[in-house]
């Protein structure tokens, strides 16, 4: 689904990732762990084909396709969706309007807004319909409105900065069922066609969703590889400076 070998990226003329290897399977779940600023977001900036993130040396291939150099939208197009850490408030855009837009597109045929409104209540969402995206939401409404548009885009490769962070205790469960959803968790790996990278600091949304490997990312660099539950036990227990040491670089 994802390959990504030495990739070298920098943002104003700062080296923020550095010889990044990754590769994402067809119907994997990665998660990757790492300490505040050492690059998480950044990668999945790249993914995403955020422009201000300039790839100086390496190479992202999606299904098969090089697309280092290729613009946001023709990613998304292709089957990148992104859960963004702090997404944009969108003025003016009502969140049922954005949701109804991408069901079109996906099905090929007009939607009505009981189809959006069903959709919604997965998430516990219908009332926020008629506001402005993200104006005013909670963090953890935040983390909602974002998975509601990815599930109503359906994408092939789906990036998760933080889906759990904010989000309570009761709604963590929807939000994991959600990302199982979208991952086709329901299938046997080798039947899944849907593939995730999901970022996360205490692992609280791998309680819910499965993930198959884990990395470590420090200062720009992803330093180790392995199961998942496992290294986060160690990061709990021996801190990241562990994994400066790590066997599985
Ligand atoms: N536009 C920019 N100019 C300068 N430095 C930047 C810019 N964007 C990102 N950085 C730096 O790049 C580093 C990586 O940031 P990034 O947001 O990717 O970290 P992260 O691992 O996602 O952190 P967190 O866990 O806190 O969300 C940080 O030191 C950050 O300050």
């Amino acid at each position: 689904m994802l390959s990504i070998e030495h990739l070298t990226v920098e943002v104003d003329d700062k080296r923020i990732l550095n010889d990044v290897n990754m590769f994402i399977g067809e119907g994997e779940t990665h998660a990757l762990f790492g300490p505040n600023g050492s690059g998480k977001s950044s990668l999945l900036f790249t993914m995403a084909g955020v422009p201000k993130y300039k790839v100086k040396s390496g190479k992202i291939t999606f299904k098969g396709k090089d697309i280092t150099d290729a613009p946001m939208d023709e990613r998304a197009k292709m089957g990148i969706g992104i859960l963004f850490q702090h997404p944009p408030v969108l003025r003016g855009v009502k969140l049922n309007d954005m949701v109804k837009v991408s069901m079109e597109q996906l099905n090929h045929k007009k939607v009505s807004d009981q189809d959006v409104a069903e959709l919604a209540r997965k998430l516990n969402l219908e009332n926020f319909l008629s506001r402005d995206v993200n104006l005013g939401f909670s963090g953890g409404e935040i983390k909602r409105s974002e998975l509601l548009q990815l599930l109503a885009q359906r994408p092939d490769l789906v990036l998760l900065d933080e889906p759990d962070s904010g989000v309570d205790l009761v709604n963590i469960g929807l939000v994991g069922n959600t990302i199982n959803e979208l991952l086709q968790k329901d299938k046997k790996t080798v039947h899944r066609s849907k593939s995730g990278l999901i970022i996360t600091h205490f692992g609280n949304i791998l309680d819910y969703v499965k993930a198959d490997k884990a990395y470590v990312m420090m200062k720009g660099t992803v330093l180790c590889q392995g199961n998942p539950v496992e290294l986060l036990d160690d990061i709990r227990h021996r801190g990241y400076s562990e994994c400066l040491s790590c066997l599985n670089r």
